[in-house]
């Protein structure tokens, strides 16, 4: 068994704030229209609550994201840098980035390259993944936002950790499911049982 512990952590939700960026950039785009808070906010698609809001809201949310320069200038989640940084130099860890980019990838995949080459440096840059599907990809821990993710693959190799956003807050998940609720929370905890599992089954 690799001795290693490798980790892919999400970018949107997780080191980027989209819902931040997405929420700011509507509101100045489109100010007498109505929107949906943070607070308000529930389900991984804003562009299927907005739609719910007012059915041509959902065309002009996803606008936003599909604006050159949007995700170029998402702020970093807070902690998120630092946090990647120091499980980079840990021992036994290996850090990927994994990412799904927009169907309409124009300017989302390269602007992902760019931030993370702009945020965490050129050798994150060397370890992204871009993938639609997750479930193919190989790895012992997903720290992502989304709650359910799913794909070709029935059985992914990795236990998804679900890191809290303002769209999963509110929500139950299974009992077996291990939360993140932030970059202040204890994921190197999380990294530590990885560990300790995989010493036990040697
Ligand atoms: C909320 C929301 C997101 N998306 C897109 C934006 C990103 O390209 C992905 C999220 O990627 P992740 O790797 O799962 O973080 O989804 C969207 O298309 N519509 C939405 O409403
Ligand atoms: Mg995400």
């Amino acid at each position: 068994m690799e001795p290693n512990v490798r980790v892919l952590v999400d970018m949107d939700g997780v080191l980027a704030d989209f819902e931040g960026g997405l929420l700011r950039g509507f509101r100045l785009r489109f100010p007498q229209d109505p929107y949906v808070a943070l607070e308000e906010r529930r389900g991984f698609s804003a562009r299927d609550q907005y739609g719910a809001l007012r059915p041509d809201l959902a065309e002009k949310v996803a606008s936003i994201y599909e604006t050159p320069g949007f995700f170029l200038e998402l702020e970093p989640i807070p902690g998120a840098l630092e946090a990647l940084q120091e499980m980079k130099r840990m021992k036994d860890t290996e850090v990927f980035i994994c990412t799904s980019p927009l169907q309409k990838y124009d300017y989302c995949a390269s602007e992902k390259y760019h931030w993370v080459d702009k945020h965490l440096g050129p050798e994150f840059v060397e370890r992204m993944i871009l993938t639609r599907d997750k479930t193919v990809v190989s790895g012992d821990l997903l720290i992502d936002d989304k709650d359910t993710i799913q794909g070709q693959e029935e059985n992914p190799s990795w236990e998804h950790i679900l890191f809290t956003c303002c769209h999963n807050q509110h929500l139950d998940p299974l009992p077996s499911k291990r939360r993140l609720n932030s970059w202040s929370d204890n994921w190197r905890a999380i990294l530590d049982s990885e560990r300790k599992a995989r010493l036990g089954q040697n």
